[in-house]
């Protein structure tokens, strides 16, 4: 049989994926790496660690599937967007990458937003200059690290450095390229005009693809260290959101995704190109060539559950150890128990700035309305309520772009929870469906390979493989019970953001 490789570089993990040629999960495997935090709101790491992780997890999932290396016809990537890597002539990493997550770039973002001018800027990339990109990174290091600036010959994002050490080819997808700040969005080329408008070498910048070109094949030392064939076919890839709309089957209009990974994401497809008048929403290349997207970004949706597990889900970390259960499934248990709205308490999840509706680096959380009463299961029913109505926010931007929305799909690890499903339901007012690929991203790898490959279309691949296989309504009551909350905590950024930047300048950050 043939197999199609998919492999999706996290924030956490990589995550490889082994796709049958009937759209078949044959197995998966994930390999770890650290987050460097060097300073407060910084967020690096090695790229050499991404490599290494990869080579594992491919290993092991070959050796777990029993699969041969010859029988893997085609490689697909999916990464996390906007990290530079920065690479010196001879191809070495000059410095650990500044990932999608990290925030030291606020003042880069001015001066690009001065120098082009930010409606001038809008019309050439179709978006703003937003601390995650990768543009003012670049920026960032050439006032903040001129040594490594001066090295730096070539830019990359995550996952074009594994497939540049899978191939030895430099190149870049436009989906990802998308998120440099870089790309002239809608012709889906270079933007010779922002480059050099704040002086960034065009040789930096790498040829590109859409995502189910092939961009390489794999190297004989390549196939050595991952026991896959030398010559097997490697295909650009793509950015994670857009690997995870094709995923779940986001090809066409009138479908959209939400995603909840670490950062939580609304994704709607565009036949054709359109910017956000506003730039609120990002506009950015689709990984099905020839098609865009716009979307809303959240930096900590399910982050922000996260942090709710490790800082005071110590009981629930008990009980699920004690029960062999999972201790997200323990925490969705004990929400469960509050009634929606969680009797007068909101939380606001900006734990770590915010992009979408407010670009805003200094943006912080906070509980607002608490009472005597309210318990832990108060808490953390407020702390998914939060984030859905955060996501709803992006929600409320695409449809007023006047975008018409039938369905939504869902992904990323939140997706797993029927709770958090009927909650999204609730508070968006649309029908929430699973679909049987639950790998999102490493399965929208592995679907763009597969294309590239057989010469078939993204869509009718799609069309093929992935089917429903559940469907959430929204529930009447606890619709209307959610709509006022949602109202108040629309009112609560504008009302605290000075105090945000006050507290945000006291605690020295
Ligand atoms: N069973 C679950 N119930 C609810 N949320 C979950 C569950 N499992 C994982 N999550 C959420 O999903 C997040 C991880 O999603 P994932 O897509 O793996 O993220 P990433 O790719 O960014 O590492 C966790 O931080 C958590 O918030
Ligand atoms: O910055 C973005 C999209 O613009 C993020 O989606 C990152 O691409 C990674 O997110 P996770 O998949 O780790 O949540």
């Amino acid at each position: 049989m043939a197999f199609y490789l998919g492999i999706d570089l996290g924030t956490s993990a990589v995550k490889c994926i082994l796709v049958g040629e009937d759209g078949s999960v044959r197995g998966s495997r994930s390999a770890e790496y650290p987050l460097l935090t060097p300073h407060p709101g910084w967020a690096e790491q090695h790229p050499q660690d991404w490599w290494e992780a990869s080579v594992r997890a491919i290993r092991e999932l070959l050796a777990d599937t029993g699969v041969r290396g010859e029988e893997v016809r085609g490689i697909g990537l999916s990464g996390q967007m906007h990290g530079s890597v920065f690479l010196d002539a001879d191809r070495n990493v000059v410095r650990p990458a500044l990932l999608w997550c990290d925030q030291r770039t606020a003042a880069q973002c001015e001066w690009i937003e001065e120098t082009i001018g930010r409606e001038r800027l809008g019309r050439l990339t179709g978006n703003r200059a937003l601390t995650g990109f990768t543009a003012p990174k670049i920026v960032w290091l050439r006032d903040k690290e001129p040594e490594c600036y001066a090295r730096t010959a070539h830019l990359l994002l995550p996952k074009d450095y594994v497939r540049m050490k899978l191939t030895g080819e430099l190149g870049m997808d436009v989906a990802d390229a998308s998120g440099t700040l870089l790309l002239d969005v809608g012709k889906r080329a270079w933007s010779r005009e922002v480059a050099e408008a704040i002086g960034i070498p065009m040789s930096w910048l790498p040829p590109l693809f859409e995502s189910n070109d092939i961009a390489g094949r794999l190297l004989p030392e390549a196939a050595e260290r991952t026991g896959l064939a030398a010559r097997t076919p490697v295909v650009a890839g793509g950015g994670d959101q857009a690997c995870g709309a094709v995923g779940v089957g986001v090809v066409r209009n009138g479908i959209a995704s939400v995603a909840l990974g670490t950062s939580g994401v609304v994704f709607v497809h565009d036949d054709s190109y359109q910017a956000d008048p506003l730039l609120r929403l990002h506009s950015f290349c689709h990984g099905v060539p020839g098609r865009w997207h716009r979307m809303g970004v959240m930096l900590s949706a399910g982050g922000a559950f996260q942090w709710w597990k490790n800082r005071f889900g110590y009981e629930e970390l008990e009980r699920a150890a004690a029960e062999g259960r999972d201790v997200y499934d323990c925490l969705t248990e004990l929400a469960a128990s509050a009634p929606p709205g969680s009797e007068g308490l909101l939380f606001l999840p900006y734990l770590t700035g915010e992009r979408t509706p407010h670009p805003d680096p200094l943006a912080r959380g906070g509980f607002v309305g608490l009472n005597v009463r309210h318990d832990k299961a108060h808490l953390t029913r407020a702390v998914l309520e939060g984030i859905t109505f955060g996501l709803r926010d992006s929600l409320e931007l695409i449809k007023e772009s006047g975008i018409a929305i039938t369905e939504l799909r869902v992904n990323g690890g939140g997706a797993r929870s029927p709770f958090w499903r009927q909650m999204i339901a609730d508070i968006f007012g649309y029908p929430v469906v699973t679909v049987n690929s639950t790998d999102g991203p490493a399965y929208g790898a592995a679907v763009m390979a597969a294309s590239g490959v057989l010469g078939r279309s993204i869509e009718s691949l799609c069309g093929e493989w992935i089917k429903t296989v559940d469907r959430t309504e929204p529930n009447e009551a606890n619709r209307a019970a959610y709509e006022p909350y949602y109202e108040v905590y629309r009112c609560l950024y504008p009302a605290l953001r000075d105090s945000f930047r006050r507290l945000s300048a006291l605690a020295g950050q």
